[in-house]
């Protein structure tokens, strides 16, 4: 059932081929090499644009303060750009700005006629208010799928601008030929980023679907009847291998950082042994996060996603 050759999964990263023994490096699914082709697609697309519009489709990004892992996942999607051919502008914003003038800013920028993706990068400083500033994103440039207009559609199956990373996961899956249609797919994390999104996808493709999150009394209970499992809490390897099933397909979309090194919420080195396909951590779920969010600024450029 699950093609574990389809998306070039041949291809293992120096930090998975470090921890899986060979017998199970075919189980890997390759987030970098997924996330290249989707960039591929991109690029080309953002070539036709612009020959035939003369459209040079344009991205900005907010970040408020100096969170490093925040300022890391700016520059990561500013490479991506210029691979892409997109025009990305950082609007690095002091971490004392108020409700008042954030909001301003984003008003700003809904009237440019060259951005046409809005990237306000989570989390906020604690003083202010991202669901209130997510409002103030024109829905047409919500490049990150978390306006309300946007979350609202995803919920009665009209997917337009989506959440990046779930949507990611779900390239993921169809690259891999991975049904979901009947299957149970278990969540585990509640989150309007990854949680909440993800649900409401796998719905959409008719799973039966079980969202678990840290008031769930006996989680193992969920897990061990996944068919698909997708995890993104932030505890590091939470899930252990006596939690699931043979054959499970595992996304990881945790990320944990302890002394330099990056981890996921899966104990991947041993979940391997069983799980059908899974993603690793680092160069999984995070890669593919970057490429669809790409596809979300080409799209918005295109109007064919129009609020
Ligand atoms: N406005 C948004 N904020 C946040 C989002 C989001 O989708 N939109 N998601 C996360 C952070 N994030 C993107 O912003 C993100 C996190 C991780 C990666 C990634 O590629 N990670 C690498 C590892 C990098 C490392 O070494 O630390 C990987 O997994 O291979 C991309 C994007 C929260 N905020």
């Amino acid at each position: 059932m699950w093609n574990s050759s389809a998306a070039g999964s041949l291809y293992i990263s120096k930090e998975v081929k470090g921890v899986v023994e060979e017998e199970y490096s075919s189980r890997v699914i390759d987030g970098r090499s997924l996330a290249k082709k989707v960039e591929e697609e991109v690029k080309k697309g953002v070539e036709a644009l612009k020959a035939e519009r003369g459209i040079t489709p344009g991205l900005a990004t907010i970040l408020v303060g100096e969170d490093p892992a925040s300022k890391m996942y700016v520059r990561l999607k500013h490479k991506a750009c210029e691979r892409t051919g997109i025009h990305a502008e950082d609007h690095n914003l002091p971490a004392s700005i108020s409700q008042e003038e954030l909001i301003a800013h984003i008003q700003q920028l809904n009237l440019r006629k060259d951005i046409h993706g809005i990237l306000l990068q989570l989390p906020l400083p604690r003083h202010l208010n991202d669901k209130e500033a997510m409002l103030a994103i024109d829905p047409g440039k919500d490049a990150d799928g978390f306006h309300p207009y946007n979350m609202g559609n995803l919920l009665i199956g009209n997917e337009g601008f989506v959440p990046c990373t779930p949507k990611g996961v779900i390239r993921a899956m169809e690259e891999h030929g991975i049904q979901i249609q009947g299957k149970h797919a278990v969540v585990v994390g509640h989150s309007n980023v990854v949680g909440k999104p993800m649900a409401a996808m796998l719905i959409n493709r008719n799973a039966t679907v079980s969202v678990c999150h840290v008031f769930t009394q006996d989680l193992k209970q969920y897990t061990l009847d996944a068919d698909i499992l997708v995890v993104g809490t932030g505890v590091k390897h939470l899930i252990k291998a006596e939690m699931v099933k043979e054959g499970v397909v595992v996304f990881d979309v945790g990320i944990t950082e302890e002394d330099g090194k990056v981890y996921g919420d899966v104990d991947f080195e041993n979940v391997i042994k069983k799980a059908a396909l899974i993603t690793p951590v680092p160069g999984g779920v995070g890669p593919m996060t970057i490429s669809i969010l790409m596809q979300h600024v080409l799209m918005a450029a295109k109007g064919t996603c129009k609020a």
